[in-house]
């Protein structure tokens, strides 16, 4: 699904206009009761009434006709113009429609509103061009203040964000839920606006498909028909020397459990071959916890200097694809291990953990890596690598240059993981949720992703799809308990996770 910039949102909205039999004010009619009928199935039979705070674009427009909308239904409705500005046409000629409406002038008109209800933010949507100040922001402010009490809905946007601009540290309404319009605004996606958006609900307005169809963007979100697309059923002549040979290096004495947990993502995902190497500490752990790899050690808990000659990566060809970095802690000894392997291997590679503090701590070994590694920081292990950034839309753009300057796949992790590619675009990733916030559950997305390669997957594929893979088996875990859940219960759920892409 392509993200698009408040620019474009305005010219697909034009276009349905002028290739559809709808003028504006019927898209907004249509729009607001979409959002109408929303909110008559959340809240039916809860007899809470419905303060709706209008603006004066068509964001207030919209809100204007859901006040309508929902009074028709014979819903207790309340509706305030915050008059600030001239009307736009559609809003003024939506005034006429209220006859309820009444008009705030100044902040200490802010109504009461004792009984318990909803909250219907229609201040401003995609139009707001500045940040919110003077008594705009009061009202914002005193919207907020009631969030206790009341449920607050957001239309389009949560008043105060714009929806491809930071408005980090400006005034914004808290909303619980935001339905949105058609498409994800890219500024929802980001976790600085989390608190604003609450959780976000799509709804689909009827915008002309032609027109999104057409524009370019540079970001997307991904979505069932982009993963079904991607997703390669298993040949039925198969045999385990199709689906490819990983090699996992992983662990150190202590951190057995990230390699462990690695490797079993390696084989759950289907790669055909896995062999580890491990420190010498780790070898029974391995042959013990995963008895399904190969495994081969070195003498030492952590890598040694001379990585290549127990380890034969002169025989490289032999490997598909090589995962490196969960558990092998980052000693200049590892470090040394590093760089005699990005000697020795050109081929695909998933670099994450420890590999990425290693890479932090000797920058010049970036330049080493092949070209299209994925590269899967965290967002400390981003900044470390990369440097700190002002807000989330720099930290998404220097994200962004990255990957095109190093030609590198980078995977930026969070509740909408974003995935820069080198030819400049970024994938968000939609699956996951807060209980995936525990240990281990990263060593599991390496090798996720080192499976996938594995099995011959082009690494802009591996990554959309094992991304989601990796939330999508996270949410089937988390469906009995987000607490609960650990990262071995994510490898347990991929089974289920692949069967919903074959539904
Ligand atoms: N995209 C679409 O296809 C559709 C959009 N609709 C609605 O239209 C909205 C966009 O409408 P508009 O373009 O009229 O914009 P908005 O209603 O979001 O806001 C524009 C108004 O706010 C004022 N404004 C902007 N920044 C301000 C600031 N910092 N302080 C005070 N005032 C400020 C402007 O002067 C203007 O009066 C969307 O968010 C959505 O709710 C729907 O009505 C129908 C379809
Ligand atoms: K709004």
């Amino acid at each position: 699904m392509k993200i698009l910039s408040a620019r474009q949102i305005r010219e697909a909205d034009a276009y349905t206009i002028a290739h559809e039999p709808v003028d504006s004010l019927r898209l907004m009619e249509r729009a607001a009761a979409a959002c109408a009928q929303w909110l008559m199935d959340t809240y039916r039979g809860t007899a809470r009434p419905f303060y709706i705070f209008c603006g004066p674009g068509n964001n207030g427009g919209d809100g204007l006709v859901i006040a309508r909308l929902l009074a028709d239904k014979g819903f207790n409705v309340q509706a305030w113009l915050v008059a600030k500005g001239t009307p736009s046409p559609d809003n003024l000629a939506n005034q006429a429609r209220v006859p309820f409406l009444q008009t705030i002038h100044e902040p200490g008109e802010f109504p009461p509103m004792e009984t318990p209800g909803v909250i219907v933010d229609a201040l401003f949507g995609t139009g707001l061009n500045r940040p919110l100040e003077g008594w705009t922001a009061a009202i914002i402010h005193q919207i907020n203040g009631q969030r206790g009490r009341h449920d607050i809905v957001s239309i389009d946007m949560p008043s105060g964000l714009m929806a491809d601009k930071s408005t980090k540290g400006n005034p914004c309404i808290h909303a619980r839920y935001t339905l949105t319009f058609e498409y994800w605004k890219l500024a929802l996606l980001l976790p600085e606006n989390g608190e604003f958006a609450g959780e976000t609900v799509l709804v689909p307005i009827g915008l002309h498909p032609a027109y999104t169809a057409a524009v370019q963007t540079e970001y997307h979100l991904t979505d069932m028909e982009m993963i079904r697309t991607i997703y390669r059923p298993r040949d039925p002549f198969a045999h385990k020397g199709t689906y490819g040979h990983a090699l996992l290096v992983a662990g150190s004495y202590g951190k057995m459990g990230a390699a462990v947990l690695s490797a079993k993502a390696v084989m759950r995902a289907g790669a055909g071959l896995l062999t580890v190497h491990v420190p010498g500490c780790g070898y029974e752990i391995m042959q013990t916890a995963f008895p399904e790899a190969m495994c081969e050690t070195e003498e030492q808990a952590t890598f040694s200097a001379h990585f290549d000659e127990p380890f034969r990566l002169r025989r490289a060809p032999e490997y598909d694809v090589i995962g490196i970095g969960p558990g092998t802690g980052t000693e200049p000894a590892t470090a040394k291990a590093l760089e005699r392997l990005l000697g020795l291997w050109q081929g695909p590679m998933v670099l994450d953990a420890d590999a990425l503090n290693i890479l932090s701590k000797w920058p010049s070994l970036l330049q080493l890596l092949p070209k299209h590694c994925i590269l899967t920081p965290h967002p400390k292990e981003f900044e470390r690598l990369f440097g700190a950034t002002g807000n989330h839309f720099e930290r998404l753009e220097l994200l962004r240059s990255k990957a095109a300057e190093l030609e590198q796949y980078i995977l930026l992790k969070g509740r909408f993981t974003a995935m820069a590619c080198p030819d400049g675009s970024v994938f968000f990733n939609p699956t996951g949720n807060p209980g995936m916030a525990t240990a281990g559950s990263g060593d599991v997305l390496t090798g996720i992703l080192t499976g996938l390669l594995a099995q011959g997957y082009a690494p802009k594929a591996a990554l959309i799809l094992g991304t989601w893979l990796h939330g999508k088996a996270g949410d089937l875990a988390a469906a009995v308990s987000p607490e609960a859940m650990i990262a071995s219960d994510i490898i347990g759920h991929l089974a289920n996770a692949y069967a919903e892409i074959q539904q």
